[in-house]
C-alpha cells in the first residue's frame, strides 16, 4: 500500500525502517529503489519500475518483463541495420543494407549481437528508471504515488532524467559495445568454406576485447555514448510526461493507449537528437587497435564529416525512428503495469 514519503531515497526514517532490511522487517514499511513505499514482505526482492501514479493492482507483472525483451527482440533487425549503416561505407541505404544482409547471411544476420541486450535490458533499464524516480522524489519530495496530482515541473523531469541517462551508461555501455561489434560481423555462418567470425560469440568477444585492449577496451565510445544518453534522455522523459500530461490534463493516470503513443513519441523525439551522437559512438566503438583510431568524440565528428559530408550525422535516423516507437512504446507500457502491480 502506497505511504507518505520521506525526502532521501531508500534512508529510513523513525516510523518507517531502513530499506536495506532484508528479509527480517516483515510486515513493517519500506520503500523499494523506485521510491514506492512498500508494507511487508521483503525489500528488493526483485527491481520494479515506477513512472507515473499508481494505485490500482493488476495481474500484469508476469508479462511485463517480457513484452519488454519482445520490443527489444522485434526492434534488434532494424537496430542492426542502422548499425551497419551508420559504420560501414559499402551500403547504399536501407534496401540495399537489407538485401546485401538477406542474402548474405539469411534472417539470422539481421538477430546478430541480441543476447546481451536482451540479457542486460532489465538492469539497464531498472538504473534508468530508477535513477530517474529516485532523483525526481529527491527534486520534489513528492512520492511517486503523488505525481500525477502534483505534476513536477518540466525542469526536474529533465534533470531527473539526464541523471538517470548519466547513470545508467556505465552499465550499458560494455554490453552496447559487444552488440556493436557482433552486429558489425557479415561473414555468414550458413556458408560452408566462408571465413570465420573475428568473436565466436558475446562471451568470446567480451574476453578478446580484455585480451587485446585491457578491461578499458570494454568501454570504448563510452565518453560519446555519455555525451549521447546524457541529454537525450531528459528529453525522454520529457517528452514523455508531456504527451501523458496532454491527454490526462486531470491528474488522472494515462490510458494504455496514451501510455502507447506518448512512450513511442519520447522514443522517436529523442533519438532523433541523438543520432549524430548515436553514429560517431558507433564509429568509436569499432575502432580498436586493429581498426583507425580517432583520437577523441571531436577527431571522430570532423574526420567523418570531412570524409562523408554532414550527411553522415544523420545515417539511421529513418529506420531508427521506426524502430523507436514500438520499442518505447513497450518501453513505457510494460513499466507503467509493473508499477501498477506493485504500487
Ligand atoms: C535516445 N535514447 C538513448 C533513448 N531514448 N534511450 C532510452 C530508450 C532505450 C530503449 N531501450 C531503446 O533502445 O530505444
Amino acid at each position: 500500500m502506497a505511504k507518505a514519503i520521506s525526502h532521501c531515497p531508500l534512508v529510513p526514517t523513525p516510523s518507517q525502517p531502513s530499506a536495506w532490511c532484508g528479509g527480517g522487517c516483515k510486515g513493517a514499511s519500506w520503500r523499494n529503489f523506485f521510491g514506492v513505499w512498500q508494507e511487508g514482505g521483503a525489500p528488493f526482492s526483485s527491481a520494479r519500475v515506477p513512472l507515473s501514479s499508481a494505485r490500482r493492482k493488476g495481474p500484469h507483472s508476469a508479462s511485463s518483463y517480457h513484452t519488454g525483451a519482445l520490443g527489444l527482440v522485434l526492434g534488434h533487425p532494424f537496430d542492426t541495420v542502422k548499425v551497419r549503416l551508420q559504420t560501414q561505407t559499402t551500403y547504399r541505404g536501407i534496401i540495399d543494407c537489407m538485401v546485401k544482409t538477406y542474402r548474405h547471411e539469411s534472417l539470422l544476420g539481421f538477430f546478430k549481437g541480441m543476447s546481451f541486450p536482451i540479457a542486460s535490458i532489465a538492469v539497464v533499464n531498472s538504473i534508468l528508471f530508477g535513477v530517474y524516480s529516485n532523483t525526481l522524489l529527491a527534486l520534489t519530495a513528492t512520492s511517486h504515488q503523488e505525481r500525477r496530482a502534483q505534476p513536477p515541473s518540466y525542469r526536474h523531469v529533465f534533470i531527473a532524467g539526464c541523471t538517470g541517462g548519466f547513470v545508467q551508461v556505465y552499465c550499458l555501455a560494455p554490453f552496447d559495445l559487444i552488440k556493436v561489434r557482433l552486429q558489425n560481423q557479415t561473414e555468414s555462418r550458413a556458408r560452408p568454406g566462408s571465413p570465420p567470425p573475428r568473436y565466436r560469440g558475446p562471451v568470446h568477444c567480451a574476453a578478446s576485447i580484455c585480451q587485446e585492449e585491457g578491461p578499458r577496451g570494454l568501454f570504448r565510445g563510452a565518453w560519446a555514448l555519455t555525451l549521447r544518453d546524457t541529454p537525450t534522455l531528459g528529453i525522454y522523459f520529457v517528452t514523455y510526461e508531456w504527451l501523458c500530461r496532454q491527454s490526462a490534463p486531470d491528474g488522472q493516470n494515462p490510458s494504455s493507449a496514451t501510455v502507447l503513443v506518448a512512450g513511442g513519441f519520447a522514443g522517436i523525439t529523442s533519438w532523433a537528437v541523438a543520432t549524430p551522437l548515436d553514429v560517431i559512438k558507433s564509429r568509436m566503438q569499432m575502432a580498436g587497435p586493429k581498426h583507425r583510431v580517432y583520437r577523441g568524440v571531436l577527431d571522430c565528428m570532423a574526420r567523418s564529416a570531412r570524409q562523408e559530408g554532414l550527411g553522415v550525422f544523420f545515417r539511421g535516423l529513418t529506420i531508427n525512428s521506426a524502430r523507436a516507437f514500438p520499442v518505447n512504446a513497450v518501453t513505457f507500457l510494460s513499466y507503467e503495469h509493473l508499477l501498477r502491480w506493485w504500487g
